[in-house]
């Protein structure tokens, strides 16, 4: 059980870091700093809202999203670990693994020099890890709030045999209209489309998105923009750690079927995530960690 005044008494920080029981009977991290203000869901480790003061939030929610113990929270950043997507040999393991499916520790907050706020979280494996997954491992989340939100994913391997991992921080970007956006970055890329499982490489210098689109950029650890005219606003996703960038819009008819995102609920987002997966898993020896980020924020502007 979390105990939300034991949280409070350890680790909040006056004016800037709380902890509150939001959307149900789940417990959040709430942040507020001079740069901007976020929220971070000790269930997954989900990042939900991340708003810079001169900006909307960057991050979409799904109004239809569950927030129980048990169901994957649709938006934010959902951390997918130890797997991405399905599970290679067992369909009755969950989608995207089991990290966003479980409560995370605190290990400490802070406030850095510059004012921003630093939360680290832990998940370790335990009885319940090891009914879907077999191995020791460590997982060290550290999100720094500050003009840009920086989400760092570390695993180390705790045992005495090597293991292989995949995994995803799996943002939603909030946008005006999926019509209206382009994505830049992407061009000269050969990527996996996972809907017609065929490779391709993009021509186009930006992105637009026009139907349902799985694509899996390979090999590319560049960062990439999201331009939104209608927003006024250049969201800059830029990513350590990452050798594959996923793009992800589900279009009209299989959003329709999403039990958890109402029917023209694709409208608004894009996920554009930090992936390691496909022919890049993550290969660790014992005692080996390896750290996978994402930096999200707003383009500086030139006039
Ligand atoms: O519904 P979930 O499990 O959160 O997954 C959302 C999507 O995540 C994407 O990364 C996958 O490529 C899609 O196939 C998937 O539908």
């Amino acid at each position: 059980m979390v105990d939300i005044d034991e949280l409070d008494d350890k680790f909040s920080i006056e004016g800037e870091v709380g902890f509150a029981e939001l959307e149900e009977d789940l417990v959040f991290i709430t942040v507020s700093n001079k740069y901007a203000d976020a929220d971070i869901c000790l269930y997954g480790a989900h990042i939900t809202s991340f708003r810079p003061h001169n900006s909307m939030d960057l991050l979409w929610m799904s109004p239809d999203s569950c927030f129980e113990v048990g169901k994957a929270i649709r938006g934010g950043i959902p951390v997918c670990f130890p797997w991405f997507g399905p599970h290679k040999t067992d369909e009755e393991k969950p989608q995207h693994g089991f990290a966003r499916l479980m409560y995370w520790d605190v290990l400490s907050t802070a406030t850095n020099p510059a004012g921003e706020t630093i939360i680290k979280l832990e998940l370790n494996s335990s009885e319940e890890t090891k009914a879907y997954w077999a191995h020791d491992f460590r997982a060290e989340m550290t999100i720094v709030v500050g003009k840009t939100l920086v989400e760092t994913l570390k695993i180390t391997n705790t045992s005495a045999v090597s293991f292989d991992y995949t995994c995803a921080l799996h943002t939603y970007y909030s946008l005006s209209a999926i019509e209206s956006i382009t994505i830049e970055g992407l061009k000269g890329l050969t990527y996996y489309n996972q809907l017609t499982r065929e490779n391709g490489v993009q021509e186009e210098e930006k992105l637009e998105i026009t139907d349902g689109l799985t694509r899996h950029y390979l090999n590319t650890e560049t960062p990439v923009i999201i331009d939104d005219s209608a927003f006024r606003r250049r969201i800059k996703v830029d990513k350590k750690g990452s050798k594959v960038t996923t793009v992800w819009n589900p279009g009209a008819e299989p959003c329709a079927k999403i039990g958890d995102l109402s029917d023209d609920g694709y409208e608004t987002f894009v996920c554009v995530e930090a992936t390691n997966a496909f022919d890049y898993p993550i290969h660790l020896a014992p005692g080996e960690s390896f750290e996978t980020s994402a930096i999200i924020g707003l383009e500086e502007k030139i006039f």
